[in-house]
C-alpha cells in the first residue's frame, strides 16, 4: 500500500475524536497537531503542513459548529479535502491518458535522472496500455550507458512487448527516430522512448531531451522521478514544467519509502500533472494516480472504482457479460475457475488489490502473502492444465473426485496429489459460493456501467464481501489472514464506509 504508514496515522488521529467525550478546539488541535507530525516526516514541506492545518481549521470552525452535526464526519471531512488540495496537482489525469483512435500512433518520450527508475517504468507504462488493448514497441535511446539496451530488453521481453535499440549508433535523436520510424511503419499504436538516465542535473538532462524530442516529436513526455527524494522533487518538477509544452510526472519508488509523501506534495505544488505511481519493482506495480481515489486509499476508505477498473481491465469485455452469466447460473467449471485464477494473478499484488477494498489498511494483510498466493494459484493452474475437455468442462465434482484421476492430474501435473486434493476443496467452495456472491453483489452483466464512483452502502458492501470471502478458495482466503482479517476488514467497513467516493 501507498504510504502506508502515513496514511494509518492520520486515519488513527481522526480515529482517536470517537473516544472523546467532547469535540472542542482543544481535542481538534490535538488531532490536527498528530496529523502535522505524521506529514512532517513524510517530508512534506512545512509550508503546505501549515497550510493544510490552517485551511481545516477555517473548514471546522468548531465554535460555530451546530450542536447535534456529527463533528468527527466533519472534522474527517475537513482533512479528506485538505489533503486533496495539497495532492492536487491541478491537471486532469484522463486528458492525459492515452485515447486509442483508429489509425493513431502515439508517440511517448520518457526522461529522468540517474537511476530514477525510468527504463523500468517505460515497460510498466507499455505493459498497463497492453492490457487495455494497445500495441506498444519500446525504444531505447539511451546510448550513454551500456547496460541500458540490454536491460531495456529484458524487460521488454519478459512483458512480450516489440523492442528496437542499437550497440552501434551513438547518436540518441538518430536512434529515437530509427525506432519511432520502424514501429510506425509495423503499425505499433503506442511508441515508448526511452532516452538516457546519464545526467545528475535536469538542465543537461532537458537538453538532450530537447535534441530528441525535435526528432521524434512525441505526442507526450514523461517525467520520471524517483519519489524517495522527497520534497526536493520540487524544483525539478519546476524546471520540467517550465522546459516542457505537454508533460506529465510519474513518481517511482512510493512504496515503502518514507519520503515519498514529501514527493507527492512536492510535485502537486508545481501543478505538474501526475499520471501514474511506481509502487515496487515489478510489472504490476504501477498505479494509475487521481487525488481522490488516492487520499481515499490513504485514509483507509477504498477505492472499490479503481477495484472494479483493474477488473474490467483483466475481463475482457466481451466475456463479462457471459462469465457473470454462467457464475450466476451456477455453471461454475474447471475451465471458469480458471480465467478466475488467471484475472486474479493479472490483478496484481494481492495488498495492492485488497488495498482498494473500503476499511483495508495494510496491517490486516499478514506481510510477504502476496507472493505465496501468486505460488498457490500459478500450480492450481497447471493442475487444471491438464485436465482434459470433459474434465474442464464438468460440474460434476464426483467425476473430478475419482482417485484414479487425481493420481492421473497429479503425475500430469507434476504435483502431489493433496494438491489436487486441495483445488478440488477450492473448487467446490467456489462453485457453490461464487454464486451467491455475484447475487449479493448484484453486479450488472457490465462491470462498465460500475465506472466512477461506485457506492455501496456499508451493508450492501459488507454482504457482498461476507459472500465474496466465502468464495476464494479457503488457502487463499488463509493467505489473507482468514475470515479474521476479512472479519476486521468488514468491521473496519461498517465504521469507515461514510467514504468519500465523489458527490
Ligand atoms: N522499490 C521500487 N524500485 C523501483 C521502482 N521503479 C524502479 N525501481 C528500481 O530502481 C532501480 C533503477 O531502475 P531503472 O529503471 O534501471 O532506472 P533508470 O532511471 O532507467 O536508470 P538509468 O538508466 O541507469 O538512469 C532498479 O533496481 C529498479 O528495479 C519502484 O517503483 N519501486
Amino acid at each position: 500500500m501507498v504510504l502506508a504508514e502515513l496514511g494509518t496515522r492520520i486515519s488513527k488521529a481522526i480515529g482517536s475524536l470517537s473516544a472523546a467525550s467532547v469535540i472542542d478546539e482543544k481535542v481538534l488541535d490535538t488531532v490536527l497537531k498528530e496529523i502535522c507530525t505524521a506529514l512532517l516526516q513524510a517530508d512534506v514541506n512545512v509550508k503546505q503542513v501549515a497550510n493544510l492545518r490552517n485551511g481545516v481549521k477555517k473548514r471546522v470552525n468548531i465554535q460555530e459548529l451546530a450542536a447535534g452535526l456529527n463533528k468527527q464526519r466533519v472534522i474527517e471531512r475537513a482533512v479528506f479535502d485538505e489533503l486533496c488540495d495539497m495532492l492536487d496537482s491541478g491537471a486532469d489525469p484522463k486528458k492525459l491518458d492515452l485515447k486509442k483512435e483508429k489509425g493513431k500512433q502515439a508517440t511517448v518520450m520518457f526522461v529522468g535522472l540517474q537511476g530514477c527508475g525510468k527504463t523500468t517504468t517505460c515497460t510498466k507504462y507499455a505493459y498497463h496500455y497492453k492490457k487495455k488493448g494497445w500495441k506498444p514497441a519500446l525504444v531505447c535511446a539511451d546510448t550513454f550507458r551500456a547496460g541500458a539496451f540490454d536491460q531495456l530488453k529484458q524487460n521488454a521481453t519478459k512483458a512480450q512487448i516489440p523492442f528496437y535499440g542499437s550497440y552501434k549508433e551513438t547518436d540518441p535523436a538518430a536512434i529515437a527516430q530509427q525506432g519511432v520510424l520502424r514501429f510506425k511503419e509495423e503499425g505499433r499504436d503506442l511508441i515508448i522512448v526511452d532516452t538516457s538516465g546519464r545526467h545528475k542535473q535536469e538542465a543537461a538532462l532537458f537538453e538532450e531531451m530537447r535534441q530528441v524530442a525535435a526528432a521524434v516529436a512525441p505526442d507526450l513526455i514523461i517525467f520520471v522521478m524517483d519519489g524517495s527524494i522527497g520534497q526536493a522533487a520540487f524544483d525539478q518538477a519546476k524546471a520540467f514544467k517550465e522546459a516542457v509544452e505537454v508533460g506529465a510526472v510519474i513518481i517511482t519508488k512510493l512504496d515503502g519509502h518514507a519520503k515519498g509523501g514529501g514527493a507527492l506534495s512536492a510535485v502537486a505544488a508545481t501543478k505538474s500533472p501526475i499520471i501514474f505511481l511506481g509502487t515496487g519493482e515489478h510489472m504490476d506495480q504501477f498505479e494509475s494516480f487521481e487525488t481522490k481515489r488516492f487520499v481515499q486509499r490513504l485514509l483507509g476508505k477504498g477505492d472499490v472504482s479503481g477495484l472494479m477498473d483493474k477488473i474490467q481491465d483483466v475481463i475482457p469485455e466481451d466475456k463479462q457479460p457471459e462469465l457473470l452469466d454462467t457464475i450466476s447460473k451456477g455453471n461454475v467449471t474447471m475451465r471458469v475457475l480458471k480465467d478466475m485464477f488467471e484475472s486474479v494473478l493479472e490483478l496484481g499484488p494481492m495488498s495492492q488489490m485488497m488495498s482498494m477494498l473500503p476499511g483495508f489498511n495494510s496491517d490486516l494483510l499478514p506481510k510477504g502473502n502476496d507472493k505465496q498466493s501468486q505460488i498457490m494459484i500459478k500450480r492450481y493452474i497447471t493442475i487444471i492444465e491438464s485436465m482434459t475437455d470433459k474434465e474442464l468442462d464438468t460440474t460434476n465434482i464426483k467425476i473430478l473426485s475419482e482417485p484414479s484421476r487425481i493420481e492421473r492430474l497429479a503425475r500430469g501435473s507434476g504435483n502431489p496429489p493433496q494438491q489436487v486434493v486441495a483445488l478440488l476443496e477450492s473448487y467446490k467452495h467456489y462453485a457453490k459460493y461464487a454464486t451467491q456472491a455475484l447475487k449479493a453483489a448484484n453486479l450488472p452483466k457490465n462491470l462498465k456501467s460500475m465506472k466512477g464512483d461506485v457506492q455501496m452502502n456499508p451493508r450492501q458492501m459488507q454482504a457482498a464481501l461476507g459472500k465474496m470471502s466465502k468464495a476464494l478458495p479457503p488457502q487463499l482466503l488463509q493467505q489473507l489472514g482468514g475470515m479474521g482479517g476479512l472479519q476486521s476488514l468488514m468491521k473496519g467497513l461498517d465504521g469507515k464506509m461514510g467514504g468519500f467516493g465523489g458527490k
